[in-house]
């Protein structure tokens, strides 16, 4: 329900920012104590006492945390119109507009983004030529995404590609000139083919604004600059906003160091400790009452919350609607996953039985892949769920056929959309998509000339396709471009997929997402630099049944909350993950997220912590090892729970392993997340 006055109920410290004059403010708060309604509210002042809405940039993470405040924004100013005239979005989607809209002054004929999953197909390629793939000693080789992520983080944090390997992956040491090049080349491939990945469209966004003249004309447009979840800005976005706000001026940043989860993409929480150092004129706003959880809860949370005690917020509860008696949250103590699945599974139904609903609870995990298990249960169980942050849904090979067809009629040139078309169709694959990709592309010959060069098993079909994707270019607009380009796909995918049905749907729903954008260009920019986590974005979600039970990643939960939250695996390896084991900030990182899953719940936690893990992430053959509880389980943390020991680990024990270890196929259930 939206409040009606931009002031309705706020407190003394959540009043203190949003009335705050023009000078930077950093507005510094734990979870749950209003940093999205404060920055809301900050909007709607602004509107209200006359800041005109296009001179305010609103920065987030999620194209939804923006236009949601926006249209709150609105509401509380009572003007909806105002909220939807705010530049608001994430650092990229402004980044792209601000980059298309000036394309001309960084020697670019058009803007096209290369998303990751096209980065790493290009890193695949290079790899390939630099010699990065065979190991003819059984050596370990970087793979694509370890190439990425070099390449990500010198150039998010500033530093030598060279350091980053000897820093962040000493293994790859021996391969450093092979590396260096491969990295070299990534860059003069996207330069030549006129491509900008993620990372180039804040590099150019900050390169704009190293131009003084361009500078003063961007720092000029906006009277206030406000940006959520500063801790998870990296360098090149500290950049940007400095740019933007050269005197800090008008400058507001909101976050909480011991939220930030993003150091794997060069983001560091010291950037928002930074801002008073920068500005010292600063004024910081801290905010410690927590309207969201119930106080045992945040007991939890206080003792897990990473920091020196000294300069830690301790969250105090202040819900003013609690019923009943707060309870403590609980650690569960089971005998494996399996055992797990069926507690969470056990959990939901008690809820719904006892007149709750199951969208008030959701299931957290560290990793998408640790509900396979409960998926299955919930499967068996007729127990309706959706997932979200686990199979992305961009990376869908399905979605990705959509849109290379829509980027074809935007840029008839989009080599890399043409590859993933033509490799669609019978008989083509890698090699022989390049012998044809000239043909394609050269506006001499003739369509039938590319037919008549592909393999026979392909003639028919690709023939359609060229001849559909052409009307496509032609219809003139953009509901009859859409329209032609989901006839192409749809027998494309038909014929590629064995689970076509549940891919079409997803074809379809896009289809008329499209159909409704200004312009397509538009539409797959803004769709790749921040994608639906499911096609529930675009529609009803993806069940039957209006009542769902939610499970979701850590990281794709943030900012959300639920009255009842239940947190999966919290074992050692599993979460915090074995990757980041081995180093502390990887650790410290870990922490952060544990204490991100803990604080989403309102009234009701269950934390899990199976003791027996198995090898294989699906149990298909029974090898397990013991797991010790989460770390972040101290006794401090241990003091402010139950411990509740479920099940009879001595008499389980003596059952035949295979009895709690289903076998399942799990393919199948991609269908679900459609
Ligand atoms: N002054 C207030 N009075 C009552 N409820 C409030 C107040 N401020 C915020 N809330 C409620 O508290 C909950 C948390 O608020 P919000 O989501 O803005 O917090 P947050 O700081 O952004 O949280 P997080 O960083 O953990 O995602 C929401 O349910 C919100 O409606």
């Amino acid at each position: 329900m939206f409040d009606t006055a931009w002031d309705d109920g706020l407190d003394d410290a959540q009043l203190a920012a949003v009335t705050h004059g023009s000078a930077p403010l950093v507005v510094l708060a734990g979870a749950g104590t209003g940093k999205t309604r404060t920055l809301t509210s900050r909007v709607a002042r602004l509107l209200e006492t006359g800041v005109r809405p296009e001179r305010v940039l609103l920065l987030t993470f999620t194209r939804r945390a923006a236009e949601d405040m926006l249209a709150r924004a609105g509401a509380l100013c009572r003007d909806p119109d105002a909220g939807r005239r705010v530049w608001g979005g994430t650092f990229h989607a402004v980044a792209h507009r601000l980059v298309t809209e000036h394309a001309a002054a960084l020697g670019l004929e058009h803007v096209t983004v290369l998303d990751p999953g096209d980065a790493a197909d290009l890193f695949d390629l290079l790899r390939d030529e630099h010699g990065l793939t065979g190991s003819p000693g059984g050596e370990r080789m970087p793979r694509p995404a370890t190439l990425a992520d070099i390449y990500s983080r010198a150039v998010n944090t500033g530093r030598p590609a060279r350091d980053v390997v000897t820093a962040d992956f000493p293994w790859c040491e021996p391969h450093a000139d092979a590396v260096a090049a491969v990295l070299r080349d990534y860059v003069a491939r996207k330069r030549a083919a006129g491509l900008l990945d993620f990372d180039d469209l804040l590099l150019a966004w900050r390169a704009l604004l190293g131009q003084p003249e361009l500078a003063q004309r961007l720092a000029e447009r906006w009277d206030h600059v406000l940006v959520d979840e500063y801790q998870d800005v990296n360098a090149v976005q500290v950049d940007i906003v400095a740019g933007l706000r050269p005197d800090g001026r008008g400058l507001t940043v909101v976050g909480d160091d011991a939220q930030a989860v993003y150091g794997f993409r060069g983001a560091r929480s010291g950037h928002l400790l930074d801002v008073d150092r920068r500005w010292p004129e600063a004024r910081t706003v801290r905010l410690e009452r927590n309207f969201r959880s119930r106080q045992p809860l945040l007991d939890l949370a206080n003792a897990v919350r990473p920091g020196p005690p000294e300069s830690r917020l301790q969250l105090r509860a202040d819900r003013t609607d609690g019923t009943g008696r707060p309870v403590r949250p609980e650690v569960v103590r089971c005998y494996d996953a399996a055992e797990e699945a069926r507690l969470v599974a056990d959990a939901a139904v008690a809820a719904v039985e006892a007149g709750g609903r199951l969208r008030e609870q959701a299931v957290l995990m560290r990793s998408g892949h640790h509900s396979d298990l409960l998926e299955v249960e919930l499967t068996a169980r007729r127990i309706p769920f959706v997932k979200y942050g686990g199979l992305k849904f961009l990376e869908a090979a399905h979605v990705k056929d959509f849109l290379a067809a829509l980027r074809v009629t935007a840029h008839a040139g989009d080599e890399l959309a043409w590859f993933r078309l033509l490799r669609l169709h019978e008989g083509i694959g890698p090699a022989r998509a390049r012998t044809l990709l000239p043909l394609l592309l050269d506006p001499e010959v003739d369509h039938g000339e590319v037919v008549a060069a592909a393999p026979a098993p392909a003639r028919t079909r690709l023939d359609a396709t060229l001849a559909g994707l052409a009307q496509a270019r032609a219809a003139g607009d953009v509901p009859g471009t859409v329209r032609r380009c989901t006839e192409v796909v749809r027998p494309l995918v038909r014929e590629r997929y064995a689970d076509a049905a549940a891919r079409l749907g997803d074809v379809d729903r896009l289809s008329e997402a499209a159909a409704l954008a200004p312009d397509l260009p538009g539409f797959v920019a803004q769709l790749t630099l921040d994608p639906p986590l499911s096609t529930g974005d675009y529609a009803k979600p993806p069940h039957l049944d209006e009542d769902y039970l939610t499970l979701s990643t850590v990281h794709s939960a943030k900012g959300l909350e639920w009255p009842t939250v239940h947190v999966l695996h919290a074992v050692d390896g599993a979460f915090p993950s074995d990757m980041a084991l081995s180093t502390p900030e990887g650790l410290e990182e870990e922490q952060r997220l544990f204490y991100v899953a803990i604080t989403r719940a309102r009234d009701r936690l269950s934390i899990y912590t199976p003791l027996r893990m198995p090898h294989h992430r699906t149990g298909r053959d029974d090898r397990h090892s013991l797991a010790p509880a989460c770390r972040f389980l101290d006794d401090a943390a241990l003091a402010t729970v139950d411990v509740r020991q479920v099940g009879r680990p001595g008499a389980r024990a003596r059952r035949p392993a295979a009895v709690t270890v289903p076998r399942v196929e799990m393919p199948s259930l991609d269908a679900l997340f459609g």
